[in-house]
């Protein structure tokens, strides 16, 4: 089985009856959604918040009852996965796209379960470009004062344009190289006018669940 897979479901076994929970997004967290959907369908009575539109849409197509985020002040379990991930369990986050709402959800959980596969444990973080997310009218400006700090800014395209996140801003991909010190970066970034929120999650995660491409999985 798909190492992503076993990861992603071996999460799901956490969720309980009349629980709240994050979907999160991406190739990973697509099968917890897709695990979650069929026990619901066998009778787990839950209801979940989503990390993007396209997890919403999936999770709504399963039949698993959701909630917007105006609903909730409280999210028991959050299941997402990670760009990369250190070794303490700093995340870059964003390759989606959905790093602002996988933040908020994420902030909001009692618990945070990271679902990766083995590629994507690093000792330092940075191999991965950082995904920050910018506002689309002052983007130029506030790309010049990414690249002030020491990155290589790339503004994410998606068929010639620039790529709209859920929430119509823009993502920068920022190559920073390794990262030393996330906690002080994270901080830095996001006192940008014109930064959102960039894909740093820090001491965020409660678990990270690893899957092997030999069909093991393992919990940290
Ligand atoms: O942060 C994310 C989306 O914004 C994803 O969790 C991250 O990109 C990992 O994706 P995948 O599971 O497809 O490798």
């Amino acid at each position: 089985m798909d190492a992503k897979r076993i990861a992603a479901e071996k999460a799901t076994a956490y969720i309980d009856h009349e629980m709240v929970v994050g979907l999160g997004t991406g190739s990973t967290a697509y099968w917890a959604i897709q695990k979650i959907g069929e026990n619901v369908k066998r009778g787990l009575r839950i209801q979940a918040v989503a990390t993007s539109i396209q997890s919403e849409n999936l999770a709504k197509a399963l039949g698993i009852p959701m909630l917007s985020m105006s609903m909730v002040d409280s999210i028991d379990l959050t299941i997402d996965g990670a760009d990369e991930v250190d070794e303490a369990w700093n995340l870059i986050k964003g390759g989606g796209g959905a790093l602002l709402r996988e933040k908020i959800v994420a902030s909001t959980s009692k618990n945070l379960f990271i679902v990766v596969d083995e590629r994507k444990l690093v000792k330092k973080l940075g191999a991965f470009p950082l995904p920050v997310e910018i506002v689309t009218f002052a983007h130029e400006i506030t790309q010049n004062k990414l690249r002030a700090l020491g990155c290589i800014p790339v503004l994410r395209m998606k068929e010639q344009h620039p790529y709209l996140t859920d929430n119509g801003n823009y993502i920068v991909d920022c190559d920073f190289g390794s990262i030393d010190h996330p906690e002080e970066l994270h901080q830095i970034i996001n006192m940008i006018p014109g930064v959102v929120d960039n894909g740093l999650f820090i001491k965020m995660a409660a678990k990270v669940i690893v899957g092997y491409q030999d069909g093991t999985v393992i919990e940290m």
